[in-house]
């Protein structure tokens, strides 16, 4: 089976080049090699290659920065899908786009589901949600995975930074004690190898972590954690402080209900587990 995957630099693009089985015959291509946005770049990748499945990860991933540049967020996060879409509908090929859990507005309190109705709160939601409704809009055969809060080693995500801040700091500060469920980029590229070979019926798919935990709460377990990998000799500060600005505007609550669910006791385990691990790989490049 052919499969295109774009945005093969970013965070969840390198994990599916991590985990990407023997048995699939893979193009990784990365904003240099195939910029989404451009149509014919894109129907010349998509005739030439002819995938049965286009993995699309590339998006505008800045949210602050998107509240400034709203053209350039909606490009990539609607027209550059679009693109795909329109490209995959002519030649029949499958699209697997994955999107966020900023298309909701926060104002739930239980995770959301597929069935709930989005509304997204800033430039990044609204720029995803419109590639959402090109992309089952422009192609017959579309699977929208929807996930939030995605951590690995790679990238600047809150797990890694939290992390680097208390090693170089001691402390960190959280000005935005949102909700939401952690998701590890690994487990999320599996799920979508997993999609590829064996497609479910739905649409819109919600996939995440299964812990629901606020900002301060994650920072907490990650201080934890550190401090048993670190022994330091004055415990981690976290500390929740008042946000000096707010130009921008994230939900309150954006934990997502995942198609795979484990016991909460086993999911917090898992969590630890993965913060761990990168724990590991941060201070071993240190070293
Ligand atoms: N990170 C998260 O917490 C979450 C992510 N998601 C979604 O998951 C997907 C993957 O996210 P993630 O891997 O973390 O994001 P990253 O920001 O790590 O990666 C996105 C990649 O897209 C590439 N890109 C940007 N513009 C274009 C373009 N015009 N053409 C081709 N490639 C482009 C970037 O390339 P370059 O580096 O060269 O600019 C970058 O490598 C995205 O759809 C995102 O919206 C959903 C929920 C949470
Ligand atoms: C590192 C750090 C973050 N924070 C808070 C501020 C803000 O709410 C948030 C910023 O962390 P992040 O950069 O991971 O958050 P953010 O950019 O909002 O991450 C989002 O990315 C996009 C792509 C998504 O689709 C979402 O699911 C979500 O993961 O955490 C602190 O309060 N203190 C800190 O030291």
């Amino acid at each position: 089976m052919r499969v295109l995957i774009t945005g093969a630099r970013g965070q969840l693009g390198q994990c599916l080049r991590d985990c990407t089985p023997d048995n699939l015959e893979v193009i990784f291509t990365d904003s240099k090699t195939l910029d989404i946005t451009n149509l014919a770049t894109v129907n010349a990748m998509v005739e030439g290659f002819q995938p049965h499945v286009i993995v699309n990860t590339a998006a505008y991933t800045n949210v602050n920065q998107a509240e400034n540049e709203s053209a350039l967020a909606f490009k990539v996060n609607a027209v550059g899908v679009a693109n795909l879409a329109q490209a995959a509908q002519k030649i029949g090929c499958r699209l697997i786009h994955l999107s966020t859990d900023y298309v909701f507005d926060g104002k739930a309190n239980q995770p959301y589901t597929h069935l709930d109705a989005p509304n997204p709160s800033n430039t990044y939601g609204q720029s995803k949600l419109a590639g959402e409704t090109l992309a089952l809009s422009l192609c017959d055969n579309v699977t929208i995975i929807r996930t939030s809060w995605v951590f690995s080693q790679y990238s600047n995500n809150f797990i890694p930074t939290v992390i680097n801040k208390l090693l170089s700091e001691q402390t960190v500060q959280i000005t935005e004690n949102t909700t939401g469920t952690p998701t590890n980029a690994y487990e999320l590229a599996k799920f979508i190898l997993q999609q590829i070979q064996s497609p479910l019926s739905q649409k819109i798919i919600h996939y995440s972590g299964n812990v629901v935990i606020t900002r301060l709460q994650l920072a907490q377990m990650i201080a934890e954690e550190l401090s048993q990998y670190t022994m330091p000799s004055s415990p981690y500060q976290v500390q929740l402080t008042e946000a000096t600005s707010r130009d921008w505007v994230r939900p309150n609550y954006s934990a997502l209900a995942s198609i795979q669910s484990v016991t909460e006791q086993e999911a917090r385990r898992q969590l630890q587990q993965q913060i761990h691990s990168i724990i590991q790989t941060i201070i071993n490049e240190v070293n």
